[in-house]
């Protein structure tokens, strides 16, 4: 939500000049604390500037107490010096602790918003995305746009600035003496242009081979056991090498690239000083300029040469903020598929839960053919129907369309004769519950794990909905019960353990709708017997569509739907398909229950 209002309110990129139209979009963020970044490159002005005035004081000093002899005269240039110098470090002290605050508070709000857009798009969206990639746009790129928020943004501003002033008090100190500065800085502006262009391709190419480096470590760490089971863990370590290497071979071509360009900037400044000393010596012996010129023409030129070398650095810095901006916004940009109606309908009150699949029709946004086709389901409200199919018919994409995980391509699915495409996203979602077959925890306690749908539930729901999964024995056996971490930074806990604490998940509160994607899979006959007593219990509250692979599950529906060739291809009770369906037999192992 945050991210879309964002979008909104920010200028399209530019295609012909990405990166700098990209990083123009940030505006916004950046509006709210204006007075902080100008006042930095105020402060920075000044200190830079109060340099620029040494050379005069040189010139005078030469050219006054020196060549008059009048020593007496040299204590307020003395004491301008010391002035100077104290301001020059007043306008460094400052401007790093006023831009400090900004900059990073803009690092977080960008962060947050990138978080909220990834929650926002749909599976399908995310489907298409290495987590690698979305990890160093939310890490490594945010930090990028930090530091060039706070540091090479104002010095861009500043060092052209100050090379500009310079160049004026230059043709006022000695006109002839200013224009060898102009004349060479003409190349410096071609340089620079060319660097920029060839920069920018290679500063993308390195950030998106970083976002796969990344995805390479990310899946390593979450294979850890298969790879190592698998003896696989060296191949996966040289795919990593051979990635770091052609991120390496991307980075020395920006190394070659910034060597070029600082070599050919810093010689210009050199050149200049050469040439400014020559005519300013000629034009001493020939009695047309003083030596306290010629001097503070060359401190001059010295000061900025500086300036002038670090332009290499910043169009660095600039470029690779670009890209991080390009990135960003790529995500940021990113269609919201699944979106809330503009003007959303609501349930009849109370929800009663009837579910009906109207002729629904799906087809993966990167598959080419329809998984589900023409799927045509009512289920009553509190009735229980298990779907079932074989492996790969499509019954865990029938699931995930239930909470508009991914919408219908074709047809509709309603709950209480209303298309769920019409509800509020978070209505819906509060009156459906899921338990996917792979159950995952998050790094956090039992409690909030199991209470991740209902924040609000109280304890004694918490322990009821863990009664009910067959989850208390094991949870207070937890060092610290409910209060346990676990999940990828707590314990670890059994497959079986983790599928019963997503069970409690999504039966807590007793749901007005449960799709349970063959929630018992990992348990062992006994457990499973147990918990589907207690399911029975609740299944009588809830409307529930229950995938199921085994006779078992499949006996606590009071119907069953055979998922074939991607349609409903017979429904009735498990006796009745059992009895009348070859396929079902089939399906089902022709076992007797
Ligand atoms: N994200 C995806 N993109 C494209 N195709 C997919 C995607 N996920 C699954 N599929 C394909 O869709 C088909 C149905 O998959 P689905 O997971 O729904 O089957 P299933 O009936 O639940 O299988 P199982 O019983 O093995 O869990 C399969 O052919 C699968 O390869």
């Amino acid at each position: 939500m945050l991210a879309q209002a964002a979008t909104a309110d920010v200028a399209p990129a530019n295609p012909k000049r990405p990166g700098l139209s990209a990083l123009a979009r940030f505006w916004p963020f950046i509006e709210p604390a204006k007075w902080r970044f100008i006042g930095a490159v105020v402060f920075s002005l000044v200190s830079t500037l109060s340099g620029l005035v040494i050379p005069l004081v040189t010139q005078h000093i030469i050219d006054g107490p020196i060549a008059h002899r009048h020593f007496s005269a040299l204590w307020w240039p003395t004491l301008l010096v010391f002035g100077l110098g104290a301001l020059d470090a007043l306008g460094v002290w400052l401007r790093r602790l006023i831009v400090a605050r900004p900059s990073s508070q803009l690092e977080i709000t960008l962060r947050a918003k990138l978080f909220a857009k990834l929650q926002s798009l749909s599976i399908g969206v995310h489907d298409g995305w290495d987590s690698g990639q979305l990890l160093s746009r939310a890490v490594q790129d945010m930090s990028t746009l930090r530091r060039f928020s706070a540091f090479a943004a104002p010095f861009l501003v500043i060092n052209t600035i100050t090379i500009a002033v310079g160049i004026v008090v230059m043709l006022f100190l000695s006109w002839p003496l200013g224009l060898v500065v102009v004349i060479c800085s003409i190349p410096v502006l071609f340089i620079c242009k060319n660097f920029q262009q060839k920069y920018r391709i290679v500063s993308r190419l390195a950030q998106d081979q970083t976002g796969d480096a990344a995805t390479i470590v990310e899946e390593s760490v979450q294979g850890i056991r298969i790879l190592k089971a698998f003896g696989r863990s060296g191949h996966l370590g040289r795919r990593f090498i051979r990635q770091v290497a052609t991120l390496r071979g991307t980075e020395l071509k920006k190394v070659h690239n910034e060597a070029t360009l600082w070599a050919l900037i810093s010689g210009i400044p050199a050149i200049a000083i050469g040439l400014i000393l020559a005519i300013g010596t000629w034009s001493i012996t020939a009695d047309r300029m003083t030596a306290g010129t010629v001097v503070a023409a060359i401190t001059m030129a010295t000061f900025l040469q500086w300036p002038t070398i670090s332009l290499g650095f910043l169009l660095a810095e600039l470029n690779n903020a670009g890209t991080a901006a390009d990135r960003y916004w790529e995500i940021i940009d990113a269609p919201v598929d699944i979106q809330n109606p503009a003007t959303p309908r609501t349930l009849p009150v109370p929800v009663s839960g009837r579910l009906e699949f109207r002729g629904t029709t799906f087809t993966f946004p990167d598959g080419s053919a329809p998984v589900l086709r023409d799927v045509a389901l009512s289920i009553e409200p509190g009735e229980t129907v298990a779907l079932v199919g074989v492996t790969g018919s499509g019954k865990t994409a029938l699931t995930t369309l239930v909470p508009r995980l991914y919408d219908v391509t074709g047809g509709s699915i309603a709950i209480d004769g209303v298309d769920i495409r019409d509800l509020d996203l978070t209505e819906l979602r509060s009156v459906v519950t899921v338990a996917f077959e792979e159950p995952i925890l998050f790094s956090a306690s039992v409690r909030e794990n199991v209470s991740l749908g209902a924040p609000t539930a109280t304890e004694s729901e918490i322990r009821q909905a863990l009664d009910l999964a067959q989850a208390t024995d094991f949870v207070e056996g937890l060092p610290w019960g409910l209060d346990t971490r676990v999940g990828e930074q707590g314990m670890s806990l059994s497959g079986g353990q983790r599928q019963r604490l997503a069970l409690a998940r999504a039966v807590l509160g007793t749901p007005r709708i449960m799709v349970l994607d063959d929630p018992l899979s990992a348990l062992d006959v006994n457990t499973e017997a147990k918990v589907q007593a207690g399911l029975k219990a609740v299944l009588r509250e809830s409307t529930t569509l229950l995938v199921a692979h085994r006779p078992s599950t499949a006996a606590l529906a009071d119907r069953v739907a055979l998922l074939d060739g991607g349609t409903i291809a017979a429904v009735g009770t498990h006796e009745e398909l059992l009895a009348s369906s070859a396929r079902y037999r089939y399906v089902m192992g022709s076992v007797h229950v």
